[in-house]
Protein backbone atom coordinates (compact mmCIF):
# COMPACT_ATOMS: atom_id res chain seq x y z
CA UNK A 1 0.00 0.00 0.00
CA UNK A 2 0.96 3.34 -1.23
CA UNK A 3 2.19 5.45 2.10
CA UNK A 4 -0.39 8.06 0.87
CA UNK A 5 -3.04 5.91 1.99
CA UNK A 6 -2.09 5.31 5.31
CA UNK A 7 -5.05 5.87 8.28
CA UNK A 8 -7.02 7.36 4.75
CA UNK A 9 -10.63 6.20 5.16
CA UNK A 10 -12.14 7.88 2.49
CA UNK A 11 -10.87 9.30 -1.12
CA UNK A 12 -12.08 12.26 -3.50
CA UNK A 13 -11.16 11.91 -6.81
CA UNK A 14 -11.60 14.74 -8.99
CA UNK A 15 -12.67 14.03 -12.54
CA UNK A 16 -11.23 16.34 -15.45
CA UNK A 17 -7.57 15.66 -15.96
CA UNK A 18 -7.90 12.97 -12.94
CA UNK A 19 -9.47 10.41 -13.83
CA UNK A 20 -10.40 11.16 -17.48
CA UNK A 21 -9.18 12.89 -20.54
CA UNK A 22 -12.03 15.11 -21.39
CA UNK A 23 -10.35 17.67 -23.18
CA UNK A 24 -11.73 16.50 -26.74
CA UNK A 25 -15.39 16.36 -26.23
CA UNK A 26 -15.18 19.82 -24.12
CA UNK A 27 -13.20 21.51 -27.02
CA UNK A 28 -16.18 20.34 -29.52
CA UNK A 29 -18.70 21.58 -27.80
CA UNK A 30 -16.92 24.70 -26.61
CA UNK A 31 -15.95 25.34 -30.53
CA UNK A 32 -19.65 24.53 -31.73
CA UNK A 33 -20.84 27.24 -29.18
CA UNK A 34 -17.98 29.66 -30.61
CA UNK A 35 -18.84 28.71 -34.23
CA UNK A 36 -22.64 28.89 -34.01
CA UNK A 37 -22.01 32.52 -32.90
CA UNK A 38 -19.45 33.48 -35.58
CA UNK A 39 -16.85 33.59 -33.43
CA UNK A 40 -12.94 31.38 -34.40
CA UNK A 41 -12.58 27.67 -33.26
CA UNK A 42 -10.54 27.58 -30.07
CA UNK A 43 -9.07 24.15 -30.20
CA UNK A 44 -8.29 21.94 -27.65
CA UNK A 45 -4.78 23.36 -26.61
CA UNK A 46 -6.48 26.41 -25.36
CA UNK A 47 -9.83 24.67 -23.87
CA UNK A 48 -7.13 22.73 -22.07
CA UNK A 49 -5.56 25.66 -19.93
CA UNK A 50 -9.37 26.88 -19.45
CA UNK A 51 -10.65 23.60 -17.30
CA UNK A 52 -10.79 23.21 -13.85
CA UNK A 53 -13.06 25.94 -12.52
CA UNK A 54 -16.27 24.57 -13.91
CA UNK A 55 -18.46 25.49 -17.26
CA UNK A 56 -19.39 28.70 -16.58
CA UNK A 57 -16.19 29.74 -16.04
CA UNK A 58 -14.65 27.86 -19.30
CA UNK A 59 -17.73 29.71 -21.63
CA UNK A 60 -16.79 33.04 -19.59
CA UNK A 61 -12.82 32.71 -20.59
CA UNK A 62 -13.71 31.25 -24.24
CA UNK A 63 -15.97 33.98 -25.07
CA UNK A 64 -13.20 36.37 -23.08
CA UNK A 65 -10.72 34.84 -26.04
CA UNK A 66 -12.71 34.73 -29.37
CA UNK A 67 -14.14 38.17 -28.47
CA UNK A 68 -10.65 39.78 -26.86
CA UNK A 69 -13.43 41.83 -24.47
CA UNK A 70 -15.02 40.72 -20.74
CA UNK A 71 -18.13 39.45 -21.46
CA UNK A 72 -21.96 41.07 -20.31
CA UNK A 73 -23.01 38.28 -17.97
CA UNK A 74 -25.95 37.82 -20.01
CA UNK A 75 -23.96 36.70 -23.22
CA UNK A 76 -22.16 34.23 -20.61
CA UNK A 77 -25.46 32.59 -19.87
CA UNK A 78 -26.68 32.30 -22.84
CA UNK A 79 -23.64 30.62 -24.38
CA UNK A 80 -22.92 28.19 -21.42
CA UNK A 81 -26.81 27.17 -22.12
CA UNK A 82 -25.66 25.97 -26.21
CA UNK A 83 -22.45 24.79 -24.95
CA UNK A 84 -24.18 22.57 -22.04
CA UNK A 85 -26.49 21.44 -25.06
CA UNK A 86 -23.78 20.57 -27.43
CA UNK A 87 -21.71 19.31 -24.53
CA UNK A 88 -24.71 17.20 -23.24
CA UNK A 89 -25.11 15.51 -26.24
CA UNK A 90 -22.14 13.17 -26.38
CA UNK A 91 -19.62 13.56 -23.25
CA UNK A 92 -18.06 10.41 -23.75
CA UNK A 93 -16.85 10.63 -27.79
CA UNK A 94 -13.61 10.92 -27.77
CA UNK A 95 -13.18 11.05 -23.83
CA UNK A 96 -10.74 8.53 -22.64
CA UNK A 97 -10.36 6.85 -18.97
CA UNK A 98 -6.54 7.27 -17.88
CA UNK A 99 -4.25 4.16 -17.61
CA UNK A 100 -4.33 2.87 -14.14
CA UNK A 101 -7.63 4.56 -13.13
CA UNK A 102 -9.74 1.67 -12.99
CA UNK A 103 -7.51 -0.48 -11.15
CA UNK A 104 -6.91 2.03 -8.84
CA UNK A 105 -10.77 2.55 -8.69
CA UNK A 106 -11.08 -1.73 -8.28
CA UNK A 107 -8.60 -1.57 -5.12
CA UNK A 108 -9.35 0.98 -3.41
CA UNK A 109 -12.93 -0.68 -3.24
CA UNK A 110 -11.47 -4.21 -2.64
CA UNK A 111 -9.88 -2.54 0.73
CA UNK A 112 -13.50 -0.95 1.93
CA UNK A 113 -12.24 3.09 1.36
CA UNK A 114 -15.28 4.85 0.85
CA UNK A 115 -14.60 6.18 -2.87
CA UNK A 116 -16.10 9.28 -4.00
CA UNK A 117 -15.99 12.32 -6.53
CA UNK A 118 -16.05 15.93 -6.37
CA UNK A 119 -15.67 17.82 -9.84
CA UNK A 120 -16.36 21.19 -10.43
CA UNK A 121 -18.10 19.90 -13.84
CA UNK A 122 -21.94 20.57 -13.53
CA UNK A 123 -23.41 17.64 -11.62
CA UNK A 124 -25.61 16.81 -14.84
CA UNK A 125 -22.98 15.95 -16.76
CA UNK A 126 -21.55 13.32 -14.05
CA UNK A 127 -23.71 10.30 -14.55
CA UNK A 128 -23.60 10.04 -18.36
CA UNK A 129 -20.07 9.85 -18.20
CA UNK A 130 -19.44 7.86 -15.28
CA UNK A 131 -21.95 5.61 -16.73
CA UNK A 132 -20.15 5.58 -20.48
CA UNK A 133 -16.92 4.73 -19.12
CA UNK A 134 -17.96 2.34 -16.99
CA UNK A 135 -16.51 4.16 -13.72
CA UNK A 136 -20.11 4.90 -11.75
CA UNK A 137 -19.95 1.56 -9.74
CA UNK A 138 -17.22 2.57 -7.97
CA UNK A 139 -18.36 5.97 -6.56
CA UNK A 140 -20.60 6.11 -3.24
CA UNK A 141 -21.42 9.77 -3.75
CA UNK A 142 -20.20 12.14 -6.60
CA UNK A 143 -20.47 16.22 -6.23
CA UNK A 144 -20.64 18.61 -9.19
CA UNK A 145 -19.29 22.38 -9.20
CA UNK A 146 -23.49 23.44 -8.24
CA UNK A 147 -24.29 20.81 -5.96
CA UNK A 148 -23.38 23.35 -3.23
CA UNK A 149 -22.98 26.92 -3.25
CA UNK A 150 -19.30 26.80 -3.48
CA UNK A 151 -17.07 24.27 -5.38
CA UNK A 152 -13.30 24.05 -5.46
CA UNK A 153 -10.92 25.64 -4.13
CA UNK A 154 -13.38 26.37 -1.85
CA UNK A 155 -13.07 23.64 1.14
CA UNK A 156 -16.71 23.25 1.41
CA UNK A 157 -17.76 20.00 -0.78
CA UNK A 158 -15.19 18.02 0.63
CA UNK A 159 -16.14 18.72 4.27
CA UNK A 160 -19.74 18.32 3.39
CA UNK A 161 -18.31 14.28 1.50
CA UNK A 162 -16.29 14.01 5.00
CA UNK A 163 -19.12 15.02 7.36
CA UNK A 164 -21.77 13.09 4.98
CA UNK A 165 -20.04 9.37 5.89
CA UNK A 166 -18.81 10.42 8.98
CA UNK A 167 -15.00 10.38 8.47
CA UNK A 168 -12.31 13.01 9.98
CA UNK A 169 -10.98 15.46 7.51
CA UNK A 170 -7.23 13.80 8.53
CA UNK A 171 -8.46 10.30 7.56
CA UNK A 172 -9.70 11.76 3.80
CA UNK A 173 -7.36 12.27 1.00
CA UNK A 174 -8.05 14.58 -2.22
CA UNK A 175 -6.99 13.39 -5.06
CA UNK A 176 -7.20 15.97 -8.65
CA UNK A 177 -5.03 17.58 -11.25
CA UNK A 178 -5.05 21.10 -10.32
CA UNK A 179 -4.40 23.58 -7.97
CA UNK A 180 -7.54 23.89 -7.14
CA UNK A 181 -7.87 20.45 -5.89
CA UNK A 182 -4.58 20.86 -3.60
CA UNK A 183 -6.22 24.15 -2.34
CA UNK A 184 -9.49 22.39 -1.42
CA UNK A 185 -7.71 19.88 -0.07
CA UNK A 186 -5.31 21.92 2.03
CA UNK A 187 -8.19 23.97 3.91
CA UNK A 188 -10.61 21.33 4.24
CA UNK A 189 -7.71 19.53 6.22
CA UNK A 190 -7.80 16.52 3.63
CA UNK A 191 -4.22 14.82 2.81
CA UNK A 192 -3.48 16.02 -0.79
CA UNK A 193 -2.51 14.15 -4.02
CA UNK A 194 -1.42 15.19 -7.15
CA UNK A 195 -1.44 13.49 -10.60
CA UNK A 196 0.95 15.79 -13.03
CA UNK A 197 -0.75 14.57 -16.60
CA UNK A 198 -3.70 16.47 -16.38
CA UNK A 199 -4.98 20.56 -16.34
CA UNK A 200 -3.79 22.83 -14.15
CA UNK A 201 -4.06 26.60 -16.53
CA UNK A 202 -0.38 25.45 -17.85
CA UNK A 203 1.07 25.14 -14.90
CA UNK A 204 3.13 22.47 -12.77
CA UNK A 205 0.87 21.23 -10.04
CA UNK A 206 4.16 20.58 -7.95
CA UNK A 207 3.85 23.91 -7.72
CA UNK A 208 1.03 23.99 -5.31
CA UNK A 209 2.62 21.57 -2.97
CA UNK A 210 0.50 18.80 -2.81
CA UNK A 211 1.51 15.92 0.01
CA UNK A 212 2.31 13.91 -2.95
CA UNK A 213 2.82 12.98 -6.72
CA UNK A 214 1.98 9.92 -8.60
CA UNK A 215 2.78 9.98 -11.98
CA UNK A 216 0.14 7.40 -12.35
CA UNK A 217 -3.14 6.44 -10.21
CA UNK A 218 -1.92 2.83 -10.18
CA UNK A 219 1.41 3.48 -7.80
CA UNK A 220 -1.41 4.28 -5.44
CA UNK A 221 -2.29 0.62 -4.77
O1 LIG B 1 -15.26 21.40 -15.14
C1 LIG B 1 -14.12 21.80 -14.80
O2 LIG B 1 -13.72 22.94 -15.02
C2 LIG B 1 -13.15 20.88 -14.12
O3 LIG B 1 -13.67 19.76 -13.54
P1 LIG B 1 -12.77 18.95 -12.46
O4 LIG B 1 -13.02 19.65 -11.15
O5 LIG B 1 -13.35 17.56 -12.56
O6 LIG B 1 -11.35 19.01 -12.90
MG1 LIG C 1 -9.38 18.40 -12.74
Amino acid sequence: MHPMLEDIQLVAFDLDGTLIDSVPDLAAAVDAMLSERGLPAAGEARVRDWVGNGSHKLVERALQWACLREPAEAETDAALARFMDFYGQDPCARTRVYPGVVKALERLHERGIIVTLITNKPAAFIDPLLRGLSLASFFQLALGGDSLPEKKPHPAPLLHMAEHFGVAPANALMVGDSRHDVEAGKRAGFRTLAVPYGYNHGEPVAESGPDGIVESLEELV
